[in-house]
């Protein structure tokens, strides 16, 4: 795996996935570290001046309420685990907003659990909002809904919730903030004598035996961290595991310096992308194109608008994958629809305008949008 290129690659990337966990923002279980975060914030921040777009996935909520609590330990109770939760985000989520209120920078809160992202009608949704917020310059703070999730606060595994935002928003790069330099031929706290690994492909079988478990806050520790880049990578987002710790470590993983370990996906975004959504589910549906929409789909990369729809069929919900056909009976692309096939077959051959007056309500003035869309 060539380093050098890999780091020239992801020093190019605009969409950051920036993921801090527990260990060390809350040195390890000690109640939130107000100093990191502050030194976290300005170098997000810093970022943003960059004109790269940020979406932060913290950890910490549970450390901070069990401190807040006056808890001596983490409690082995779901019910206990999830209402610390409770109180340490709202903690947590000030935090954030004080600092970044230092560079005039608004934040958002958003709790997600991994059925947000899987279900598809709320993938959507979910990935409305957050691309909204970013094209309003706001940085979206994501965390677990831990009042309503289990296996998540049970694994803790962030992780994986930042991968899926990931794949959700189309990322370029997700940096994952820990408290080692990056992934180890062995875990650090077994084996000091260990070497890092610098850059690898996310799929090489052999990183499977050097991923260990986390440290004493009970979390997923390097499995759930190798698990996540390779989740990042199936819509083409490359991962660098590296240490919060560093000074400027996110400048350096933005220049492409020499830290942490990087996981390359090894394959075009794009391509990654396609297939990845393509892959996806099952196909509930489908329409019939007339020719000028399937012109500028193919010519212009354009979305799918109901103008252009001559039929529909089959039983789709909002966020179902449909097939889309020409005239000529071929398909041409798929995508997830905007609208249930009774919304549908109510807007199909109108003008985007008139889709508040035939529904009652103002809609997506897409049926399918075209980051949701795959052309073949
Ligand atoms: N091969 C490895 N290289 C580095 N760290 C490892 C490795 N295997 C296990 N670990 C453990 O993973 C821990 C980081 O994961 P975790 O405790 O879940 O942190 P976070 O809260 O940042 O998600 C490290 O402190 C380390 O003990
Ligand atoms: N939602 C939990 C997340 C726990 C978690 O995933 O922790 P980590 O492995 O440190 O990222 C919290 O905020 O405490």
């Amino acid at each position: 795996m060539n380093t050098e290129v890999a780091r020239v690659e992801v020093a190019a990337s605009r969409r950051w996935v920036v993921k801090v966990g527990s260990a060390l923002l809350t040195d390890d279980g000690r109640g939130l570290d107000s100093a990191i975060i502050a030194q976290l914030v300005n170098q997000l921040a810093d970022l943003r001046q960059r004109g790269c777009e940020v979406v932060l996935v913290s950890s910490g909520a549970v450390a901070a309420g069990i401190v807040r609590l006056g808890w001596p330990r983490r409690p082995a109770s779901l019910h206990d685990l999830q209402a610390a939760a409770a109180v340490g985000q709202s903690i947590l989520i000030q935090s954030y907003e004080t600092a970044f209120r230092q560079h005039g920078i608004a934040t958002a809160q958003i709790l997600l659990g991994h059925d947000d992202i899987i279900a598809r009608d709320r993938y959507l949704n979910a990935r409305a909002t957050l691309t909204t917020l970013l094209r309003l310059g706001v940085v979206p703070i994501v965390n677990e809904n831990d009042t309503v999730v289990t296996d998540e606060i049970r694994f803790g595994d962030n992780d994986t919730l930042a991968a899926l935002v990931a794949n959700l928003i189309d990322a370029d790069a997700l940096l994952l903030l820990t408290d080692q330099q990056g992934l180890y031929e062995q875990d650090p706290r077994q084996n000091p004598q260990a070497r890092l690994v610098p850059c690898c492909e996310v799929h090489d079988p052999s990183l499977d035996a050097m991923a260990g478990e986390g440290g004493a806050l009970g979390r997923g520790g390097m499995v759930t961290k190798l698990r996540a880049a390779r989740l990042a990578a199936r819509s083409g987002t490359e991962t660098l595991i590296a240490s919060g710790r560093l000074t400027d470590v996110v400048a350096l993983a933005a220049s492409g310096a020499g830290i942490g370990t990087w996981l390359r996906t090894g394959k075009q975004p794009q391509n990654a992308r396609k297939q990845w959504l393509a892959g996806m589910v099952r196909i509930a549906g489908s329409l019939e194109l007339d020719d000028g929409a399937v012109r500028v789909l193919r010519e212009a990369g354009r979305s799918l608008l109901p103008v252009g729809v001559r039929a529909v069929q089959g039983g789709f919900r909002r966020g179902d994958m449909v097939s889309c056909h020409g005239p000529d009976g071929r398909e041409v692309a798929r995508g997830l629809v905007n609208y249930s096939i009774e919304e549908a077959r109510r807007i199909i051959g109108q003008p985007s305008a008139a889709i508040a007056g035939l529904l009652g309500y103002q809609g997506d003035e897409e049926l399918i949008h075209r980051d949701n869309l795959v052309l073949l």
